[in-house]
């Protein structure tokens, strides 16, 4: 493993901790890499043996991160109870699939106090539960928050400019992980609002989808402003019916993470949408993204609650007829532009106009 200290940038109070990451994935390997370079002592665990060795040995993670070597204390293991047990904080970075799975199959393995931060951008199938919800179910002598916000892997790992979120309750919670990961590319910005933090970062995936295939089509800049906006407007209104603040929806982990997965194809959500635009099936586009696109299973769920619980999400429903019914693109775009034009922004102008 490269050893590498002249790269090195110690944290904002300079002191060394041994912290574990879970999930050997892109966003994983992006966490590593900058706790890292922090100068912390990283167990970093994956469940693929030959991965674990390939980071100990060349610190690349070819098949997530081909290309970026990461340098300093970095700790590969496949050994769960070994990264926990050593480890003062916990990141997670297991798609939401497998969250609770792995989690529960572990749950002795994580100690009363111990920080847990969720860094996963989904919902669970049953029972529409968000991933601090679950760690807050499977192991409730943790102490929990949510990291979330515009931070593509990609850029972390090639130390791009980047913000995001620490949401907790807990004051402690918040300061250690902005301690522990704050360095000059990297800044950690608080909130109180976990609920809508998660949430934010799991439904502006279903947006990005849909930005994909709007790109796809070449409808131009007034139309990819026109959906993001009133993405927002479906999600903030969506989220705030569940008990989410707005006013989450105005930072780095509401409109921030939906402008950056809603312009870029470095996004795999965004590219799905696009792969899909172009005229491939939903199924052979994720079979070659090869990587975890959380907004196709994000969608399905939350076209199911939004009926539930009556919250009107015109583009939840277009994107769903889309991919999983048997509407044309262009028959939802011409019903989403003769729907009924309501208020703009409705915490201002409420929507008085039955959907
Ligand atoms: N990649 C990003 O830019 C980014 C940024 C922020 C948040 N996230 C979120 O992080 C989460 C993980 O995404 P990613 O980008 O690392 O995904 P990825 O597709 O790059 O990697 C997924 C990883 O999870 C592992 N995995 C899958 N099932 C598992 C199981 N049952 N047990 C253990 N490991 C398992 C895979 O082996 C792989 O290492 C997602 O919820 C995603 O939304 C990703
Ligand atoms: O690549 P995506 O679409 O999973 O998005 C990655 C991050 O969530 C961007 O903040």
């Amino acid at each position: 493993m490269p050893e590498n200290t002249s790269s090195r940038h110690t944290g904002n109070n300079g002191s060394v901790h041994d912290v574990a990451v879970l999930g050997g994935g892109s966003f994983g390997t992006a966490m590593t890499k900058v706790l890292a370079e922090n100068g912390h002592r990283v167990h970093f665990w994956m469940r693929d043996p030959a991965q674990a060795e390939e980071v100990r040995k060349t610190g690349i993670n070819s098949r997530y991160m081909p290309g970026i070597e990461m340098s300093g204390d970095i700790q590969p293991t496949t050994d769960l109870a070994e990264a926990v047990g050593k480890a003062e904080i916990v990141f997670v970075a297991i798609p939401s699939k497998a969250f609770r799975a792995v989690i529960r199959e572990h749950n002795s393995d994580f100690r009363a106090g111990q920080i847990v931060v969720s860094l996963t951008k989904g919902i669970e199938e049953h029972g529409f539960k968000l991933m601090s919800e679950i760690l807050q179910e499977e192991i409730p002598r943790c102490r929990i928050g949510v990291l979330s916000g515009p931070n593509l892997a990609a850029e972390i790992a090639n130390r791009d400019l980047t913000a995001t979120v620490i949401a907790a309750k807990d004051p402690e919670v918040r300061r250690a992980v902005q301690d522990l990961l704050g360095c000059e590319y990297f800044r950690v910005y608080a909130n109180v609002d976990v609920y809508g933090v998660e949430l934010g970062g799991a439904l502006k995936n279903i947006y990005a989808i849909v930005a994909g295939l709007a790109s796809a089509l070449d409808m131009g800049e007034n139309a990819k402003a026109m959906l993001i906006t009133r993405g927002l407007a479906e999600m903030s209104r969506f989220a705030v019916s569940l008990g989410a603040n707005p006013m989450t929806f105005m930072g780095l982990a509401g409109v921030g993470d939906l402008v950056v997965t809603c312009t870029s194809s470095k996004s795999r959500n965004y590219r799905v949408g696009y792969a899909v635009g172009k005229g491939q099936q939903l199924d052979d586009a994720v079979r070659e993204l090869g990587q975890v696109a959380e907004g196709i299973y994000t969608l399905k769920l939350v076209k199911e609650k939004s009926e539930a619980i009556g919250i009107y999400m015109p583009l939840v429903r277009g994107l769903y007829e889309i991919l999983y019914g048997t509407a044309s693109i262009k028959a939802v775009i011409n019903s989403l532009m003769m729907a009924v034009q309501n208020s703009d922004v409705e915490f201002i102008l409420p929507r008085t106009i039955s959907q």
